[in-house]
């Protein structure tokens, strides 16, 4: 069965990395399709190419920063060509395409910052497919103006087209030959690049097999399993061996930043199994996203997870529920300013609404409340910003309530208050709010308790 295969910065940052990538594809004849991201970190404080070619369009063309980020960059890319020893005829044309960025750049402004990030993912392509040719296979990089991947929207977070299913269903390829893929950006009906969100070249591999009718999307990072929370949290957490789209979708939105929450869509809209896998050890199993639960799970809960990318707004006045069109009023607002809201919570005299707060800046905060209090004159409000989120996923949870109540009590007996609680209608997740101090310990507590095996077995 053929296969897409993804493979992230961090699998990409070096020669050596990239060699472990190289065998990854060579081992597996199926592998057909492979989706690379920009060389990312090669140490804990280094800097992703994304970031440099940010920090690259910003700065001044022509200045001392300027020359510097240029020439950083260019040796990343040179060091993995090294590597490979490839001619330095054939760098040239990847170095060149780096300096000549600036000036190359012939779109609307709104579009620079993404035309210069996209250049990452683009490049790595490139050297990738000139790397496996060098070492004697057929690979040909297929980026999205061959593939006719359309995007629409933001420049910096845009949406694919609908149509680019079609133009990849009509893709011709040969048996004989591997597509290296860029991720990350998609073109513009009127030929300009624009980037996915941040992490995005998941998206792109998503998309990539629902088009071109691939079952199979082998998602390479530096970790052996997507785990039942973050390691950065809880040191070696349990893994887990297979999720549900649904879960895995609540989660990743939540914090589990190895897989791209949009990047489900696709997956589920084409039915193609995602297995999470590390690039540093291919043979362990990692972990399978699925359509439907029709396994058996080996834990109350799926994972657990905490974010602070929420802020939320807190209104009481007596008898808010009575009025007729309140609600309305308050949706108008938020539509006025073009922001989204992602939960509200409400009791009979009060109502909580909880935002996405990488949308908001202070000036538009201080704007959205003055305009709610002219509109809705509320007893109490209050901009919550100190706030974080915890998300308790499960597709087994509802059937045992207990579950919940467990969760509940393992932090109000430990010392971590909460003050929002959401259960969402889809049944797998439950939200609970508290104060960002304790979201790392929210999440230790959620995890000792279910799947500290010690603990179980006692
Ligand atoms: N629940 C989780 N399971 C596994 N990894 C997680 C989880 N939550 C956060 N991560 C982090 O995600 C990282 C992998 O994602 P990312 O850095 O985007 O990788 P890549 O460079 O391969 O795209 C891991 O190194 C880990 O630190
Ligand atoms: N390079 C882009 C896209 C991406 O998906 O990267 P990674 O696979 O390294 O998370 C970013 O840094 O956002």
């Amino acid at each position: 069965m053929a296969r897409v295969v993804k493979f992230g910065g961090s699998s990409l940052a070096n020669g050596e990395q990239y060699e472990k990538v190289v065998n990854i594809v060579l081992a597996d004849p199926e592998r057909r399709v492979v989706v690379v991201s920009a060389p990312g970190k090669r140490f804990d404080i280094d800097t992703k190419v994304t970031d440099l070619l940010i920090q690259y369009a910003k700065s001044t063309p022509g200045s001392s920063e300027f020359f510097a980020v240029q020439k950083e960059l260019i040796s990343r890319y040179q060091n993995i060509a090294d590597y490979f020893k490839i001619s330095e005829k054939d760098f040239q044309g990847i170095a060149d395409i780096i300096s000549n960025l600036s000036s190359t750049f012939s779109g609307e402004d709104d579009y620079r910052l993404a035309y210069f990030k996209a250049h990452g993912e683009h490049l790595n392509a490139i050297l990738m497919a000139m790397v496996l040719n060098q070492l004697g296979h057929q690979a040909r990089f297929a980026g999205p103006a061959e593939l006719g991947l359309y995007v629409e929207g933001q420049p910096n977070a845009a949406t694919v087209l609908e149509e680019s299913y079609t133009n990849l269903k009509n893709f011709e390829y040969s048996d004989d030959e591997i597509l290296v893929v860029p991720g990350f950006y998609g073109m513009t009906k009127d030929g300009q690049m624009a980037t996915f969100a941040r992490g995005g070249s998941d998206i792109t591999g998503s998309i990539v097999a629902r088009g071109l009718g691939i079952k199979l999307y082998e998602n390479f990072t530096d970790v052996s399993a997507v785990y039942v929370a973050n390691p950065h949290i809880i040191e070696e957490p349990v893994s887990i061996k297979q999720m549900t789209y649904r879960e895995m979708r609540e989660l990743s939105y939540s914090g589990f930043s190895v897989f791209n929450d949009e990047a489900i869509i696709p997956a589920i809209q084409g039915q193609v199994t995602i297995n999470v896998k590390n690039t540093n050890r291919p043979t362990d199993p990692g972990t399978l996203i699925v359509p439907e639960k029709d396994f058996e799970a080996e834990y109350p809960i799926t994972g657990v997870t905490n974010s602070d990318h929420f802020s939320a707004l807190y209104l009481h006045r007596y008898l808010l529920n009575q009025e007729v069109g309140m609600t309305l009023k308050l949706l108008q607002i938020f539509y006025k300013y073009n922001i989204s809201y992602e939960h509200m919570p409400s009791g009979i005299d009060d109502l909580t609404v909880i935002f996405d707060n990488r949308q908001l800046n202070e000036e538009m905060i201080e704007r959205l409340c003055a305009d709610i209090k002219d509109a809705l004159n509320p007893d109490v409000m209050q901009w919550i910003d100190d706030y974080t989120i915890i998300m308790i996923v499960g597709e087994g949870m509802f059937k045992k309530p207990t579950i919940i109540t467990d969760a509940i009590a393992s932090l109000t007996n430990n010392g971590v208050p909460i003050n929002m609680i959401n259960q969402g209608a889809s049944q797998i997740s439950t939200m609970l709010g508290t104060k960002r101090a304790y979201g790392k310990k929210a999440v230790s507590l959620i995890y000792q308790h279910f799947f500290n095996k010690n603990e179980q077995e006692a």
